[in-house]
């Protein structure tokens, strides 16, 4: 069976800017994948090259076995792209009906209007809708040839927590595969299987939400250094990832806080000024920009 998606070794450049710098990645079908990344980081570049909307400089696409543009025509790829123009005279249900009409087995209009939540804007015009209702018919659009992969940049953009709650509903009602962008960490951990984090045009880490959580969603214990400032010692504690020691502080990188101090309580007496912070999501990103790309799938992809 092909794969959802693949990508080889995609670069993409925009004269002096490289928007893309080598990217590999498999999606396979029924997977729910979260593509997490600052801003610039290259997600829609990504996202429309995998669904033919631009060519990369070099590399190739694949959507299903094939072209992703080909993908797209036999209604295999449904895509919601970035801030999308729409037609502003026709009404939704005429919209949708005539994107639906470019498939060969549509589902029925009425389904996939309610599926994005849309039965209510059926009659409106494109041009009379607020910025939350418009992202609503770009999702019916998305949905419109009933495909088997759903590529999906930052949906829930201008949605309101009902239409975000609705947008999530029906992706995980669904079957098939889905790929989207997003800047929340919130929406990857609820609603991927897999998160891939790109930076600087670079995949920086793939893996398991779980594995990619501890690794952007850490933390750091500090002390003041004292008799338990033996570095290797330090190093062997649960989740510890790195130790620092400055100026009569010792700063240990964790994946995992709880299970850091509960170690370092059992193991010293004499702690004191023991803090912990969480290290937030754009420090992480650029601490994992700098170092080796992480490989948190065991080898397994
Ligand atoms: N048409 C273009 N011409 C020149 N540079 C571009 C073009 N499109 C994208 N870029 C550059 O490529 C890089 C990647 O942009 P991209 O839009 O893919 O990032 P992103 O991760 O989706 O960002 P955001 O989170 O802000 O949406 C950025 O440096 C951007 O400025």
């Amino acid at each position: 069976m092909p794969n959802a998606l693949e990508l080889t070794d995609v670069r993409k450049r925009h004269g002096p800017v490289t928007a893309l710098d080598g990217i590999d990645l498999t999606v396979t079908e029924g997977e729910t994948v979260a593509l997490l990344g600052p801003n610039g980081a290259g997600k829609s570049t990504l996202l429309s090259i995998a669904v033919g909307l631009l060519p990369p400089t070099s590399g190739r696409a694949a959507v299903l076995g094939r072209p992703p543009a080909d993908a797209r025509r036999a209604g295999l790829l449904g895509v919601l792209p970035q801030e999308a123009g729409l037609l502003d005279d026709v009404r939704v249900r005429e919209l949708v009906a005539a994107v639906a009409g470019l498939y060969d087995r549509p589902p029925p209009l009425a389904a996939t209007l309610r599926a994005a939540r849309a039965e209510d804007l059926a009659d409106r015009r494109v041009g009379r809708l607020s910025g939350g209702q418009k992202q609503r018919v770009r999702f019916a659009l998305a949905l419109a040839g009933d495909p088997r992969l759903l590529v999906l940049d930052e949906p829930t953009a201008g949605l309101d927590v009902d239409g975000r709650r609705a947008l999530w509903q029906e992706v995980r009602r669904r079957t098939g595969t889905t790929v989207f962008a997003t800047h929340y960490l919130a929406e990857a951990d609820a609603y991927a299987d897999r998160v891939v984090l790109l930076a600087r045009g670079r995949v920086i880490a793939d893996g398991p939400v779980e594995a990619i959580k501890d690794l952007v969603g850490g933390g750091e214990v500090r002390f003041a250094a004292g008799g338990a400032a033996d570095p290797a010692r330090l190093r062997a504690l649960p989740g510890v990832r790195g130790v620092r020691v400055q100026d009569g502080t010792v700063a240990l990188r964790t994946g995992d806080s709880d299970a850091t101090l509960r170690a370092l309580f059992a193991a010293f007496d004499d702690l004191r000024d023991v803090r912990t912070e969480r290290v937030d999501l754009e420090d992480a990103f650029v601490s994992l920009t700098s170092g080796a790309p992480a490989d948190l799938t065991g080898g397994a992809r």
